[in-house]
C-alpha cells in the first residue's frame, strides 16, 4: 500500500504546486501531509531548522541519506547557490521513482541526483565514480539502524573534512541512541541538539548537528 500514498502525494503536488517553483512544491507536500495523509518527510517545523543550517553552511556539495519522496532534497536545493549539487540516496525503488518525478517537477533536477540503492554500496564508490572529494553538508534521514554505520563509513572513505556538517533527523523519535552516543563522545565532532517535533504531529523530536573536527 505504501507506494499508493507516495503516488497520491506526488499527484497532489503536481496538481497544486507550480512547475519549476520548489517552494510551492514544499508547501504543497506539507499541506498534503498535514491535512490529508501523514508521511515521513522531515516537514515544515524541522524543515525551518534544516533551512537555517543549510543557509549558515552554504554548501557546494550535499549528501542526503534517505530521499523518500524528495521533499528535503527540494527543500535544500532551493537554498543552494549556482553550481552546488546534492547527491541523495534511496533504497526503495518506488520512493526513488516518486522522488525523481517530484524533483523534476520542482525544477531542481540539475542540482539533485538520486542514487537508487544502498548507502553501503554507494558511499565507497563516491570518490571514484562520482568525482566527490569531500562533503560540506550531510543530511541523515534514512533508517535509524544505519546512521552510525554510515557515519563511520563516510569517515573511513575520507569523505568528510574539518568543518563538514552532519545533520541527523529523528534523534528523539524514533531515536538514534548509538549514533548520538558516538558523535557526542568520540571526540571528532562538535554536537548541537535542536529540539523540535515529529513532522505534522504534536510529539517531541529533535535534529542533531555534528560538525566534523578532522581526523584527529
Ligand atoms: O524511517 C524513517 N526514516 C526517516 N525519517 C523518518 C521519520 O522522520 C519519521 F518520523 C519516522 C516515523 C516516526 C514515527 C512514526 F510513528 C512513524 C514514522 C520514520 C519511521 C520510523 C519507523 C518506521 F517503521 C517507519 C518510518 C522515519
Ligand atoms: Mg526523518
Amino acid at each position: 500500500m505504501d507506494g499508493l500514498k507516495e503516488q497520491r502525494m506526488l499527484d497532489f503536488a503536481m496538481e497544486n504546486a507550480v512547475r519549476g517553483d520548489p517552494q510551492s512544491v514544499v508547501d504543497a507536500i506539507d499541506h498534503f501531509c498535514r491535512n490529508k495523509e501523514w508521511a515521513m518527510n522531515v516537514g515544515d517545523e524541522k524543515g525551518l531548522i534544516l533551512d537555517k543550517l543549510v543557509r549558515e553552511t552554504d554548501p557546494l556539495l550535499v549528501l542526503e541519506l534517505g530521499t523518500y519522496c524528495g521533499y528535503s532534497a527540494v527543500r535544500i536545493a532551493r537554498l543552494l547557490k549556482p553550481g552546488a549539487r546534492i547527491l541523495t540516496m534511496e533504497m526503495n525503488p518506488v520512493h526513488a521513482s516518486i522522488a525523481r518525478q517530484m524533483i523534476e517537477f520542482a525544477g531542481v533536477n540539475n542540482t539533485v541526483e538520486v542514487l537508487e540503492g544502498s548507502t553501503a554500496d554507494f558511499i565507497p564508490q563516491l570518490k571514484q565514480n562520482y568525482g566527490v572529494d569531500t562533503f560540506d553538508f550531510v543530511f541523515l534521514d534514512h533508517w535509524k539502524d544505519k546512521y552510525l554505520i554510515d557515519t563511520k563509513l563516510l569517515e573511513e572513505c575520507w569523505l568528510l573534512r574539518k568543518g563538514s556538517v552532519l545533520l541527523a533527523d529523528n534523534v528523539v523519535y524514533p531515536g538514534i541512541p548509538d549514533f548520538l552516543e558516538h558523535v557526542r563522545s568520540c571526540g571528532r565532532y562538535d554536537c548541537t541538539n535542536y529540539p523540535s517535533r515529529v513532522q505534522y504531529i504534536n510529539k517531541e523530536d529533535a535534529l542533531e548537528k555534528a560538525v566534523f573536527k578532522g581526523y584527529l
